[in-house]
């Protein structure tokens, strides 16, 4: 008998364009939500854009959260309990998004991703990322009813988190080899669609990557567009697979051994240097992967990211440690292994 079941949860209305933040009221409007809005936000994203939210709702409430942390998810239940709202739209980055989400999955109500940064693929996932201490928990929580990306707003965002968002996509690419390796060797559930999605997606922003500038909406809109894509990607799979592998374990590394130094997204960009090395070998693509990078503004090598080559090499020779996932770094690599690859790809100097 045929026992399988596939539960694929997606946002229902993706708006993307210019001064689309405008046509939020209607957006949400269409998916019949009931009670009043509470809108989560933090502070710059609440001045650029919190009274043109809350001019669109009947009674909103706000609360502006400062970190991310699980204290601030605690913190926000509070103040729904206070309250009492139908539903959350989370206003911003990776922060108020990402506790929003959390939060609406523990009250059990829908919210809304306004992303005013295009700084990774969290803005559409079925995935919160908290950090704690040193560690960064990455949590399953419903992803967003709708996505309301405003195009004149993420152009003027600041660029360095744009091209982390580009450099969250292009590693997709060696995700899904990780996966694809996986499935092979450990016979892991894997998803056609979604494997071909996610790299489509990364293949394509590597093409464009000469086209993605500071202060174009044309811009903003690709790149938000490949973020949906990401994002949708991994609730087909129902799981972070199609844009995790490695080089994402190698960043949450990073985030434990050099801490608040880089973005997520130029981490695993620069880890998706070595991985895909790892993979193919030097006539692989990770040249093809660092030039895009390379073209975008984001970093390449360790100094850029601010990060010392101990600390990058004792990343690469402890991501394996951290999560139960096979990937091409399943058993470890040694350390002069890893000071090779490291200096191949020119991560780290001779
Ligand atoms: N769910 C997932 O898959 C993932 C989640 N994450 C999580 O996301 C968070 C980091 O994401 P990120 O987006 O960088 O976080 P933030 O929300 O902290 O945003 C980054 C910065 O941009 C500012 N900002 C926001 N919008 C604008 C704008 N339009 N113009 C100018 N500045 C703006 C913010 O201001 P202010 O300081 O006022 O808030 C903040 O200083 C972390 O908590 C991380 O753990 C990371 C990777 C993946
Ligand atoms: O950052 C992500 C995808 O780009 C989420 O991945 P993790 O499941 O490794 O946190
Ligand atoms: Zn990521």
């Amino acid at each position: 008998m045929f026992e399988k079941t596939t539960w694929i949860k997606l946002p229902r209305n993706v708006l993307v364009g210019h001064d689309v933040l405008d046509d939020l009221g209607e957006a949400v409007g269409e998916l019949y939500l009931t009670g009043r809005p509470l809108i989560v936000t933090s502070p710059t994203p609440n001045e650029i854009a919190g009274d043109r939210v809350r001019a669109q709702f009947d009674d909103p409430a706000t609360a502006v959260v400062e970190n991310a942390s699980f204290a601030a998810v605690e913190d926000l239940k509070e103040t729904a309990e206070a309250v009492d709202p139908g539903y959350l739209i989370a206003l911003g980055g990776g922060k108020p998004i990402d506790i929003a989400k959390m939060a609406a999955d523990h009250l059990d109500v829908g919210f809304v991703s306004v992303p005013t940064v295009a700084s990774h693929d969290g803005i559409v996932s079925g995935r919160s990322s908290i950090p704690e201490g040193d560690t960064r928990h990455s949590v399953a929580a419903d992803p967003p009813l709708a996505v309301v990306a405003d195009t004149t707003l993420l152009a003027n965002a600041p660029w360095r988190l744009t091209t982390a968002g580009c450099a969250d996509i292009i590693s997709n690419y060696t995700a899904v080899k990780d996966w694809r390796l996986a499935r092979r060797l450990r016979n892991v559930e894997y998803s056609e669609y979604a494997g071909a999605l996610s790299e489509m997606t990364a293949e394509l922003l590597v093409e464009n990557a000469d086209m993605i500038r500071p202060g174009l909406e044309e811009s903003a809109w690709v790149v938000v567009k490949a973020l949906v894509s990401s994002g949708v990607a991994m609730s087909i799979a129902g799981s972070s697979r199609p844009a995790s592998g490695a080089e994402h374990l190698i960043s949450h590394q990073l985030d434990r051994i050099a801490p608040g130094k880089a973005l997520h997204g130029h981490q695993v960009g620069v880890a998706s240097i070595m991985t895909e090395f790892l993979h193919s070998g030097e006539n692989g693509r990770w040249a093809a992967i660092r030039d895009a990078l390379a073209e975008l503004d984001a970093p390449t090598t360790a100094a850029e990211l601010g990060v010392d080559d101990a600390e990058l090499i004792a990343a690469l020779t402890s991501a394996h440690e951290i999560r139960d996932r096979y990937t091409i770094l399943q058993g470890g690599i040694n350390e002069e292994a890893a000071v090779e690859v490291a200096t191949a790809t020119g991560v780290i100097e001779n």
